[in-house]
């Protein structure tokens, strides 16, 4: 098919490379200091105060340990590894009411004035309305392709062509443009057809792209810990992901340990720290340009000294070309793979929507070097790029657990192929 299509891709992506993200700047490794003299990222803990708390009565169920003081210096080598500073959570503390203020006396008519009315809270919308709210630039530029190409006219070869052009224009890929076009053609070629009809079928074909590859994170209990691994791109979402699991995991009553792994930057180990007081998790943090599989060994040992049922193991991002890091990654797989052979259960990678086209490389080389076993895909609100995934699935067929539409804690859920379907296709309901 890629053959067939071939003068067609030149066409939308000027037969070059398709475009990739800019490089970000390599890391600064700053002499290594302890974790607690780090200044929080203002950025960060504003957006972690958007988190919603924890119930109290998970937090109440959270054993307090004493802390342990950070190593004063920072081994990089991993034998022996030191022992990492591991912050237990501790309960958020309820805020005391304030008192009411008394009323203003303004003279003989001292009555206080009275209260504005509230202004009614906006109904929360459920997770369809969100997503499909979230998805809707890469909906709306699928509707506006169909009405353009389908207003008043039959359904011809030269329709047929137009509409598999919008399918690639919006990343669906090449394959599953083609299915999409041929299943239209099946029984309707020569005549009229409306928008409707075009939405139905091309919601019924990306629904069975992604029927497969819909699969919830499976935590096995068994394992104490089951380790998760999280890896991805520069600023792709891990460690909000990481944050947003740890919710959900932590509201499903297990206990649940952070590794910051990110030992790069100092406000993804801030970002990592709030997350796990609001969610009642345990972290195990150090210095910033600590040795980052020498953490993760840590962490693994610590969590299953505790028998903590899940670690997540955040890490640095990294561009799957910058060969060096990834046999960083590499390495920190390995060094968790001593303390346990079977480890890591569960290797996510996290994709960014945003990126279109070079989302399917990171599949292909993170796949191949730290044996992704699913897939997160962030950012899916804010992007004509949605299509991306449905390319991914088709091609790769890995996994895909949970789809982010926002950087709130209720803003990642399990993908279920049926509501994506319906919502890029611009399906109501
Ligand atoms: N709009 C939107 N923003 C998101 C989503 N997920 C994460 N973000 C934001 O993306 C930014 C980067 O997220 P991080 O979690 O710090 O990404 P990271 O992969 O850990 O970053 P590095 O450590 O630099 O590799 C933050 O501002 C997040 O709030 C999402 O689903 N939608």
């Amino acid at each position: 098919m890629a053959e067939e299509k071939k003068g067609l891709f030149r066409r939308f992506f000027g037969g070059g490379k398709p475009a990739e993200p800019e490089l970000a700047p390599e890391p600064e490794i700053v002499s290594p200091t302890p974790v607690r003299a780090v200044e929080p990222d203002a950025e960060a803990i504003a957006a972690a105060a958007a988190i919603e708390p924890a119930p109290t009565e998970i937090l109440e169920a959270i054993e307090v340990e004493t802390a342990r003081e950070p190593e004063p210096s920072e081994p990089q080598a991993f034998e022996p590894p030191a022992a990492p500073a591991v912050a237990t959570p501790e309960p958020v503390a309820v805020a005391e009411p304030a008192p009411a203020p008394a009323p203003r006396v303004t003279g003989f008519f001292s009555a206080p004035a009275a209260p504005a009315p509230a202004p009614e809270p906006a109904p929360k919308q459920n997770w369809f309305q969100r997503l499909r709210a979230g998805l809707s630039r890469s909906s709306s530029a699928l509707s506006d392709g169909i009405v353009s190409v389908f207003t008043k006219r039959k359904l011809d070869n030269e329709t047929l062509d137009e509409f598999e052009d919008v399918l690639i224009q919006a990343d669906l890929g090449l394959t599953t443009a083609a299915a999409i076009t041929a299943a239209l053609k099946k029984g309707r070629f020569d005549k009229e057809i409306d928008g409707d009809e075009v939405r139905t079928v091309l919601a019924d074909e990306v629904r069975k792209v992604l029927f497969p590859v819909a699969k919830p994170l499976v935590i096995d209990p068994a394992r104490k810990p089951h380790v998760i691994l999280v890896v991805g791109v520069n600023g792709t979402g891990k460690t909000t992901t990481i944050g947003k699991l740890s919710a959900k995991l932590r509201a499903e009553g297990r206990s649940v340990m952070l590794a910051a792994g990110d030992t790069f930057r100092a406000a993804a180990v801030e970002q990592l720290k709030i997350w796990a007081q609001r969610t009642g998790s345990a972290i195990v943090a150090r210095a910033i340009g600590a040795d980052a599989s020498g953490l993760a060994f840590d962490a693994l040992r610590d969590a299953q000294a505790a028998g903590t049922d899940v670690l997540l193991i955040d890490t640095a991002g990294r561009l799957q070309n910058r060969t060096e890091l990834m046999a960083e990654l590499e390495k920190i797989i390995r060094v968790i793979k001593k303390q346990d052979p079977t480890a890591p259960h569960s290797v996510l990678l996290t994709l960014d929507a945003t990126t279109g086209q070079n989302a399917l490389q990171q599949v292909e080389i993170f796949g191949r070097v730290a044996g992704v076993t699913g897939l997160v895909m962030t950012k899916l609100d804010g992007t004509a790029r949605g299509g991306i995934l449905v390319a991914i699935a088709a091609k790769y067929g890995l996994p895909i657990h949970f789809i982010g539409v926002g950087e709130g804690v209720d803003d990642l859920e399990p993908f279920s192929a049926d509501e994506f379907a319906r919502a890029i296709a611009g399906i109501a309901a």
